[in-house]
C-alpha cells in the first residue's frame, strides 16, 4: 500500500480477562484461559511534517499525549547513531515508564532493521487514548449527577476524560499497561515500516510475532520483572489458551550491564524464529450465546502482594501445593473442554443447542440438572459447567486458605453466590489472581446479563460497578484513523 509520510498509524489491543488459572499461569507446566475484551487501548502515531524549532540536530523528537489524563504528555529525543531515548521535558515533571521503555526498544528494533531512515524523520506524534472500561468511572459519573449503572456508563462519550492524573486514577483489572504496550509497540513498527501497515489487513504469524516479542520485552522491562505475560499475549492474539514462555528468552536483554538492553539483544528477542519463545497460544472463544459480564469492586480493601505471597506459601509447603496445583488444573481445564464441547454441540445441531440455551437462559441453573429440563446434550453441558465453575472457585478458596490469602474473600463469595442464582448465569468467579477487585460472570443471552447488572446495581455490601465490554476474540489491529477522531485530533492538540 502506499503510505503517504503524514498518514496517521492507529492500532488498538484489546483487555483481558484470566477466566481461569490465576498463579497456574505462571508455570510452564499449567495454562490460563484468558478471554480479550472488545474495551480497548489505541495508539496513533503521525510523522510530524517539520521538525520542531527546540530539537537538537540528527535525533528524533517525539512528542507523547494522553489526552484523557491531566498533565500527560511526554516529550523525548531518540539518538538514532546510539539507539537511546532520553525524555526532554514532560507535564509536571513525571515519566511514563512503559512509554519510555517501548518507545526505546521499539525505535532500536526499526532503527536496526533500516538503518538511517529514523535520521530522516522530523519527529513523531504518538497519541494514546483507551476506551472507558479500564478505568473506573465512579468519579466521572458522580460530578454528572449519575448512578453506577451500565446505562449512565453507555451515556458517556466514548475515551472520555478521566478527570485526574494517570497516577491517581483506579483501574478496573483489563490490563491498560499491556494493552497500551501492545498497542503502541504495533503502531510503532507498522509506521516505521518493520511490520505491514495495511489497515485491517492480516499481519502474517511472524510479524504478528514481532510485535508479541518486543511487547512481551518492553512490558517485563518497564515493570522490572518477567511475569506470565499472559495480558501482553491477550492484547497481541486476544482469547486463547496461554502457556507461558521461558523466562530465559529474555534474560540477556533483562541483565542488560547498561539500563537497557543492547541492540543485538532486543534484534534476537524480537525475532520470531528465536527457538528460546516456547509459548503457546491456542485460540479459542466463548461458545455461541454465551455473554462475558464484567465488574470492578470498590470494597475499601486491597490486598497488595497477594503473588508474592501465594508463591511463597507454594515454595514452603511444596507437596501441598503440588496438589493443590493439580486439583486447580483439572476444575481449569474442565471449563475449557466444557467450552469446545458446547461449540461442537452447537456446530452439530444449531437448534437444539439454541433451544438448550433459552431454556437455561430462564431459569437459575439449580434447576438445569432436574428432571424438568429437556434431554438436550447443551442443557447438560452448561450444567457441568456451572459445577466446574464451582470447582475452579473451592480450589481458589482452598489456595487463599492454605496460603492466608483472600482469593475469594468471604464478601466476594456472597456476591459471586448471589450472581450465580440469577436465571441464566452459568459462570461467575473472581478473575486473574483474584481478591477484592474484580468479578466477572457468563451468562446465557443479554437479559440474564441484564438482571445480573441488576443485581450489581442494587448489592450493598460492596460498591459493585458495572463494566460495557464484551468478550471479543480478535486481537492487537490496525484500524482506520478516520473511525477514531478523538486518536486523530490528539495528535494535533497543543501540549
Ligand atoms: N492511557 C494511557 N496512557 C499512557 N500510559 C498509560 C495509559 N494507560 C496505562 N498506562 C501506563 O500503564 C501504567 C499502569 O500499569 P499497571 O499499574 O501495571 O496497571 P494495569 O494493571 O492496568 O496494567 C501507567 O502507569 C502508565 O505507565
Ligand atoms: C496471579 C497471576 O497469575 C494472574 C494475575 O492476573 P490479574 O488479571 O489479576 O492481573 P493484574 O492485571 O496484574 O491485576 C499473575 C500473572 O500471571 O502474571
Amino acid at each position: 500500500m502506499s503510505h503517504s509520510p503524514h498518514a496517521v498509524t492507529l492500532a488498538s489491543a484489546p483487555g483481558k480477562v484470566l477466566v481461569a488459572g490465576g498463579y497456574l499461569v505462571l508455570d510452564r507446566d499449567y495454562s490460563g484461559l484468558v478471554v480479550g475484551t472488545d474495551a480497548c487501548l489505541y495508539a496513533a502515531v503521525q510523522t510530524l511534517e517539520q521538525q520542531p524549532a527546540a530539537s537538537a540536530s540528527g535525533q528524533l523528537p517525539i512528542l507523547v499525549r494522553s489526552p484523557q489524563f491531566d498533565a500527560a504528555w511526554w516529550r523525548y529525543a531518540f539518538d538514532p547513531t546510539t539507539s537511546t531515548l532520553r525524555q526532554a521535558d514532560s507535564a509536571d515533571g513525571t515519566s511514563n515508564a512503559f512509554v519510555h521503555v517501548v518507545l526505546e526498544t521499539a525505535l532500536a528494533l526499526a532503527n536496526a532493521r533500516q538503518p538511517g531512515r529514523l535520521c530522516s524523520l522530523p519527529g513523531l506524534s504518538v497519541a494514546l487514548l483507551a476506551d472507558n472500561d479500564f478505568y473506573s468511572q465512579r468519579r466521572t459519573l458522580a460530578e454528572r449527577g449519575l448512578a453506577l449503572t451500565a446505562e449512565a456508563l453507555g451515556s458517556l462519550p466514548r475515551m472520555c476524560p478521566v478527570g485526574g492524573t494517570l497516577a491517581a486514577v483506579h483501574k478496573t483489572g483489563l490490563g491498560s499497561s499491556a494493552a497500551m504496550v501492545t498497542s503502541l509497540v504495533a503502531a510503532l513498527l507498522a509506521h516505521l515500516g518493520v511490520v505491514g501497515s495495511v489497515v485491517d489487513g492480516r499481519w502474517s504469524p511472524e510479524e504478528r510475532a514481532v510485535v508479541h516479542n518486543v511487547a512481551q520485552l518492553a512490558h517485563c522491562l518497564a515493570q522490572g520483572k518477567v511475569g506470565s505475560g499472559f495480558d501482553v499475549s491477550a492484547a497481541v492474539y486476544g482469547s486463547h489458551v496461554y502457556t507461558r514462555f521461558s523466562p530465559a528468552v529474555l534474560a540477556p536483554a533483562m541483565t542488560a550491564a547498561a539500563d537497557r538492553p543492547a541492540v543485538e539483544d532486543i534484534c534476537r528477542v524480537a525475532d520470531p524464529a528465536n527457538p528460546l519463545w516456547d509459548g503457546r497460544v491456542e485460540p479459542v472463544e466463548m461458545p455461541p450465546g454465551l455473554v462475558l459480564r464484567l465488574a470492578d469492586v470498590d470494597a475499601g480493601s486491597s490486598t497488595p502482594g497477594m503473588v508474592r505471597r501465594v508463591l511463597a506459601w507454594q515454595k514452603q509447603h511444596p507437596r501441598e501445593a503440588t496438589e493443590l496445583w493439580a486439583s486447580l488444573d483439572a476444575a481449569n481445564k474442565r471449563v475449557r473442554t466444557l467450552w469446545d464441547a458446547l461449540h461442537r454441540a452447537a456446530d452439530q445441531d444449531r437448534a437444539a443447542y439454541d433451544t438448550a440455551v433459552a431454556w437455561c437462559a430462564q431459569r437459575p441453573n439449580a434447576e438445569w440438572p432436574g428432571d424438568q429440563a429437556p434431554a438436550l446434550p447443551a442443557v447438560r453441558l452448561l450444567a457441568d459447567l456451572v459445577d466446574a465453575t464451582q470447582a475452579v472457585r473451592r480450589w481458589m478458596r482452598s489456595l487463599g486458605a492454605s496460603a492466608g490469602v483472600p482469593l475469594e474473600p468471604e464478601e466476594q463469595t456472597r456476591l459471586l453466590d448471589a450472581c450465580m442464582r440469577v436465571p441464566g448465569v452459568c459462570m461467575a468467579a473472581v478473575p486473574g489472581a483474584g481478591g477484592y477487585d474484580a468479578i466477572y460472570c457468563v451468562t446465557l443471552g443479554d437479559t440474564s446479563g441484564r438482571l445480573v447488572q441488576d443485581l450489581w446495581a442494587a448489592w450493598d455490601e460492596m460498591s459493585v460497578g458495572p463494566l460495557l465490554a464484551n468478550q471479543a476474540s480478535g486481537g492487537v489491529r490496525l484500524l482506520d484513523p478516520r473511525m477514531f477522531p478523538e486518536a486523530t485530533s490528539a495528535l494535533s492538540l497543543g501540549q
